[in-house]
């Protein structure tokens, strides 16, 4: 037990949804068929086992099986790497007591990955891993998100610039009224941006899927990152299909082995991942992981909303060696309005950034990036 205890609690808490407690009459009950995939995982020896027996097991029950089989609840085993944020739509360990049903979000984070996990678990329903997995297959083909900001980089000897297509967000409320997304995605490619983050969450952001493919569609050529809240596997395949070429992954809210298992997925599918870290512990966390390409440092507080810049000066000051032996591409996230912000996280260490409030209000979002930059980014 000792040993199976070890491997699962490092094991994917990502691909749960309250569905996957339920069983179809066609097939045995799910709970069953996780504890068959927990004995499989029993004999695994290595990770690399572990991950391959999910791939190609009943990946979406390895909660279950943490539970089930380790004793401790999915937000126990989050809880030791640190990560404070609790998921609420989970399957209970029986040592827990029933209903989580009063229990209140402590932050805006929190509140938004609730939400997520009840929209998840609602779009799974009408489109089952499956399909969607199907579906990515037929996408357009991904474009290179790491080529594209080291070409901007080496052109501009300036950050690379990853701009942002966002309606609206929680600290700042509506941030543009006239929002067209692909004509704010031409208007920054035209003036310089090297890649696109596209919100697509809708209840707390007022972005979408739709908006994400319709600019793939479009005659904008930039990569672009689909900025979403992951929790799920599905997600990931779901945002391939509609062509992101590249996906967000917050520390502050995936246990260590699902942003492994997820990187492996992105990889799978030739998509950049895009880790987010807050802190120092988050930082050591994913520079243990290995195939990391791409740190985003978020100077904003997804818990608090404050906006601290020199937040990513200080963790580049602590690991910034570790990073660059490693050869990870760091971007500068959020809080960037002057020149001397950007010459400022430019010289903290930092190769791209990563802009939406200080753009997306400007009547015209493109021409505010020669504002930004103080000189116009060459394409
Ligand atoms: O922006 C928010 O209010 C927010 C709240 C909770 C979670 C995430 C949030 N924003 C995501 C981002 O970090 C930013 O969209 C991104 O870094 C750009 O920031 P900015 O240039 O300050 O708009």
């Amino acid at each position: 037990m000792e040993s199976l205890l070890a491997a699962s609690s490092s094991l994917p808490t990502a691909a749960f949804s309250p569905s996957s407690l339920s069983s179809s009459s066609s097939s045995p009950p799910r709970f069953l068929r996780a504890v068959t995939a927990a004995r499989a995982v029993r004999c695994a020896a290595a990770k690399d086992s572990i991950l391959y027996a999910l791939e190609h097991d009943e990946m979406f029950n390895s909660a279950e099986v943490i539970q089930w089989e380790s004793g401790k609840s999915i937000n126990s085993i989050a809880a030791a790497q640190g990560i404070r944020i609790r998921r609420r739509c989970r399957p209970r360990y029986p040592s827990e007591g029933s209903g989580t049903d009063k229990a209140v979000p402590r932050n805006i984070l929190e509140q938004i990955i609730w939400d997520k996990e009840v929209e998840v678990s609602q779009r799974k329903a009408k489109k089952p891993l499956q399909k969607v997995i199907e579906s990515s297959q037929h996408a357009p083909p991904p474009r290179d998100f790491i080529g594209a900001l080291t070409a901007a980089y080496s052109r501009n000897d300036a950050p690379a610039l990853i701009a942002e297509v966002k309606k609206a967000s929680p600290s700042r409320g509506v941030l543009r009224e006239d929002f067209n997304p692909v004509e704010i995605a031409q208007s920054y490619e035209m003036n310089g941006a090297a890649c696109l983050s596209i919100l697509t969450d809708e209840k707390h952001f007022q972005g979408s899927f739709e908006n994400l493919e319709t600019v793939r569609n479009s005659r904008v050529k930039c990569p672009l990152l689909c900025k979403e809240f992951v929790i799920d596997i599905w997600q990931i395949y779901y945002a391939r299909s509609k062509g992101a070429d590249a996906i967000l992954l917050i520390a502050a809210v995936l246990p260590d082995l699902d942003i492994k298992y997820m990187l492996r997925i992105c990889k799978n599918l030739g998509m950049t991942a895009l880790i987010e870290v807050h802190d120092e512990r988050e930082l050591d966390r994913v520079l243990k992981i290995d195939g990391v390409q791409l740190i985003g440092i978020n100077n904003r507080s997804l818990e608090t909303f404050k906006v601290d810049t020199s937040n990513t000066k200080t963790l580049l000051e602590k690991r910034g060696d570790i990073i660059r032996e490693k050869g990870i591409m760091v971007v500068g996230e959020s809080g960037l309005f002057t020149p001397d912000d950007v010459a400022y996280v430019h010289n903290a260490g930092v190769s791209a950034i990563l802009v939406g409030e200080s753009l997306i209000k400007q009547e015209n979002p493109g021409q505010a990036i020669a504002g930004l930059y103080g000189k116009e980014l060459l394409r």
